[in-house]
């Protein structure tokens, strides 16, 4: 076993000071071991530094030419004793079956490090026992596998948090792909249009996964742009169903909250609401719309009991009116009759039994305004929450891109107690939520604790990642996030044995989220 180096400093359990021998190469991000009660602990290299010892001014003062400094660089000597190296190590523990150990000790100064077998490294990042695990790249620096308990994954809700363009939708893709060969329902919330390039295989495993793919275009907007962009691309159509949402199915509480977010409601609208919405959806969910003018009469026939008498139960009926019409007519996620379509196209309706069966549902709301976008998530997610509650089955994995419009942290939107919900209860019935953001300090922080895997891409924003700091309880130190490149990643929390850095693999299916080039093609 090389000896590498020599602890010099140990200031706490976390992590050790050493100076690495003369002639060792040492880069960071190696894996050294060092003893700690005569248990070989592994620890990973963060930092290299040169310590200079000669900061007296007067001999750096001589430094202000090139001559001067190859003079007394070569007549003296003097590099060798100029400076030292010495390197930062951080401690992430020992194997005990399938448990990894952290000595509550730190290693003793004068211990030796040696650099760590390509075998122990194996043993430490092993699968901890029979569960299901996925891989998602290598352990940086090695060709071990980064492997992540997908059971904890999908059911314990993650995180991905990164800067724009540091390669987080391309994770999720990988995350996806890998998660689909286990036939598991996966949900994807897509505002970009990106996901819809899992349709095409760019591998011989992607060819599995393309075919799982389903893709729904929202409401009633024109998508030819990305169809076209798409069909350049890829040589061949994009295939969708358009779906859209029956008024009579949405649930009074969701209805309520929608209106009175965007409107506001009165409280003498909000009893005929009550009473009305009840009356005229009393045969159920499922029941067909007519068209939109016939529910709102009987919404309104139905709650007239409950309006005020004379001219202000008047006013208040006629607003309620004014405001459903609104809602139903103006936002292009609802049909408004029986057999809607758009463009020639049939308009199908939600249908969360479908999108709870193994497949990948790609729900491309790239049309949408982000209001629209808020309602069409409170709706789906609101539909997913029921339906998995009464057959509690399958796991599900939810994919939120862009999560913190969806649940913002100091802004109110119609879509945040959804999730916040999904994220609290959700674990019951199954569904576990991925939450995608490039702005993790402007994400419901309620939401972002109930995520017990947490994955950090390159982060440079200070604020956000000063809130990292204070949120990521398995990230002793977010500095070096910014160093990551597009294809590294941090993954932390209940689905790894301990922090790993992995350079994540390449997509078996295309990836969508290339942003346009300058350069001519
Ligand atoms: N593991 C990887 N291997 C190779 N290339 C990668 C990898 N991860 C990311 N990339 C490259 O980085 C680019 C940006 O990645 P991606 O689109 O996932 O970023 P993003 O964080 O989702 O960006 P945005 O915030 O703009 O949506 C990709 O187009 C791809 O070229």
């Amino acid at each position: 076993m090389e000896k590498i180096g020599v602890v010099i400093k140990s200031p706490s359990i976390h992590y050790y000071i050493f100076r690495p021998f003369r002639g060792v190469e040492l880069d960071v991000g190696a894996f050294v071991i060092a003893e700690v009660d005569g248990v070989r602990v592994i620890s990973r290299v963060t930092a290299i530094r040169h310590k200079n010892v000669a900061a007296d001014p007067r001999l750096i003062a001589q430094f202000d030419d090139e001559t001067t400094v190859r003079e007394i660089k070569e007549t003296l000597g003097i590099e060798e004793v100029l400076y030292y190296t010495e390197a930062k190590a951080v401690v992430l523990g020992a194997r005990r079956g399938r448990r990894v150990y952290k000595p509550q000790k730190p290693v003793k100064p004068l211990t030796y490090v040696y650099s760590a077998t390509a075998r122990e490294l194996e043993e430490f990042f092993a699968p901890a026992d029979d569960g299901v695990y996925i891989s998602i790249g290598r352990i940086k620096g090695t060709s071990i596998p980064a492997y992540i308990d997908a059971e904890k994954l999908v059911t314990q809700h993650c995180a991905i948090l990164a800067s724009t363009g540091a390669g987080k939708s391309w994770l999720a893709g990988v995350i996806v792909e890998r998660l689909s060969l286990l036939d598991i329902p996966i949900v994807i919330i897509d505002p970009h249009g990106e996901y819809s390039a899992m349709s095409i295989p760019a591998t011989e495993e992607g060819n599995a996964v393309a075919e799982k793919t389903r893709i729904y275009v929202v409401g009633k907007v024109d998508v030819s742009p990305v169809d076209e962009a798409f069909k350049k691309k890829y040589g061949k159509p994009r295939s969708y169903v358009r779906v859209g949402i029956n008024p009579r199915s949405i649930p009074l509480r969701t209805l309520e909250k929608i209106l009175d977010m965007l409107y506001t409601l009165s409280d003498a609208q909000k009893r005929i609401l009550e009473e009305g919405w009840q009356w005229a959806t009393s045969y159920g969910e499922r029941q067909p719309l007519t068209t939109v003018e016939e529910l709102v009469n009987e919404v309104l026939e139905g709650g007239k009991h409950a309006a005020p008498p004379g001219y202000a139960g008047e006013m208040a009926m006629r607003g309620l009116e004014g405001r459903l019409k609104s809602l139903f007519y103006t936002s292009p996620i609802f049909i408004t009759k029986y057999g809607d379509a758009f463009q020639g196209e049939p308009i199908k309706l939600l249908d969360p039994e479908a999108y709870l069966t193994p497949a990948i549902h790609i729900f491309d709301i790239s049309g949408l305004d982000g209001l629209d976008q808020q309602i069409f998530v409170a709706v789906l997610l609101d539909q997913l929450y029921r339906t998995a509650a009464r057959r509690k089955n399958l796991a599900t994995f939810i994919v939120i891109e862009e999560a913190h419009n969806f649940a913002p942290a100091s802004t109110p939107a119609v879509s945040k107690s959804y999730i916040v919900k999904i994220a609290r209860e959700g674990r019951k019935f199954g569904l576990g939520l991925c939450l995608i953001t490039q702005r993790p300090s402007r994400l419901d922080p309620d939401v972002a604790s109930q995520a017990m895997t947490q994955i950090f891409k390159r982060m440079i924003n200070p604020h956000d990642l000063k809130y990292v700091s204070t949120v990521a309880e398995h990230l002793d130190d977010p500095r070096p996030l910014r160093a990551l490149d597009e294809t590294e990643a941090v993954i932390t929390g209940i689905s790894v044995p301990v922090p790993i850095v992995a350079v994540v693999d390449t997509r078996w299916t295309r990836h969508g989220g290339t942003a346009p080039s300058l350069k001519r093609k």
